[in-house]
């Protein structure tokens, strides 16, 4: 489903060289796909090379076998809309939206209509346990229910791929689990793929294939 063939993107610093470094990896469909390793191994540069929000030097991210990363901006900013979703660690939910309208965010901006929007945002925050939250704004909202809102947002455009950049830094370790718990089982039962970057071995433990980086290189891959 997403592959990356030999990507190199270089940041020279201050006469430092970082960022990743001929990787070369695959995730199949409907797998939960994690990349591990240390703060500053490469793991966000990475996220954003397959979320098509950053461009390699070398190398080429393939979506469903397609060469994606070498489109011109306008195309990229389509396939990310229509097949892509993104989990942050920090949630990124607007503030002064309800739940409801922050997943049904990206359905309007997909142009689907209003009824269907709702039904749609309304179906997906029910599936993560929020059915008796929809109209809470996320300041009114756990740290462990804006997640799943977040979760909720990136989901009901039904992506390929979503990217999870540390979806658990900000959670305590008691919602870290069954947050991933959730990824797995949606990963599962939609056949949606998602890469999550984190050094939470709550998460690590429970992915299909975890991707070890060090220094922006692929240092080990296993498959669970
Ligand atoms: N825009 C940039 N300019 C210069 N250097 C950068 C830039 N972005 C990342 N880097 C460097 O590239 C390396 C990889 O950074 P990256 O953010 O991918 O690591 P990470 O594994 O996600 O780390 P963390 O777990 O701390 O988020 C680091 O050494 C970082 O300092």
């Amino acid at each position: 489903m997403l592959q990356f063939r030999n990507l190199t993107r270089a940041y020279e610093l201050g006469g430092e060289r970082a960022g990743v470094f001929g990787v070369s990896l695959a995730v199949p469909k409907g797998c939960l796909a994690v990349l591990a390793g240390p703060s500053g191994s490469g793991k966000t540069t990475l996220l954003q090379l397959a979320g098509l929000l950053d461009q390699p030097d070398e190398g080429a991210v393939l979506l469903n076998g397609q060469e994606v990363s070498s489109l011109s901006e306008r195309e990229r900013c389509d396939l990310r809309l229509r097949h892509l979703g993104f989990v942050f660690q920090a949630f990124n939910l607007v503030p002064v939206l309800s739940a409801l309208e922050n997943v049904m965010l990206p359905l309007h901006l997909q142009g689907i209509a209003e009824a269907e929007a709702r039904r749609r945002a309304e179906r997906a925050l029910d599936r993560v346990g929020l059915a008796d939250r929809l109209h809470h704004r996320p300041g009114q909202l756990s740290g462990g229910q804006q997640q799943r809102a977040a979760i909720a947002r990136a989901l009901a455009p039904d992506p390929l791929l979503v990217l999870a950049d540390e979806p658990t830094a900000s959670l305590d370790h008691a919602h870290g689990g069954p947050l991933m718990d959730l990824m797995a089982e949606l990963a599962a039962e939609r056949g949606a793929t998602f890469l999550v970057a984190s050094h939470d071995p709550a998460v690590i433990a429970r992915a299909n294939h975890v991707f070890r980086l060090a220094d922006g290189r692929l240092i080990e891959e296993e498959h669970l």
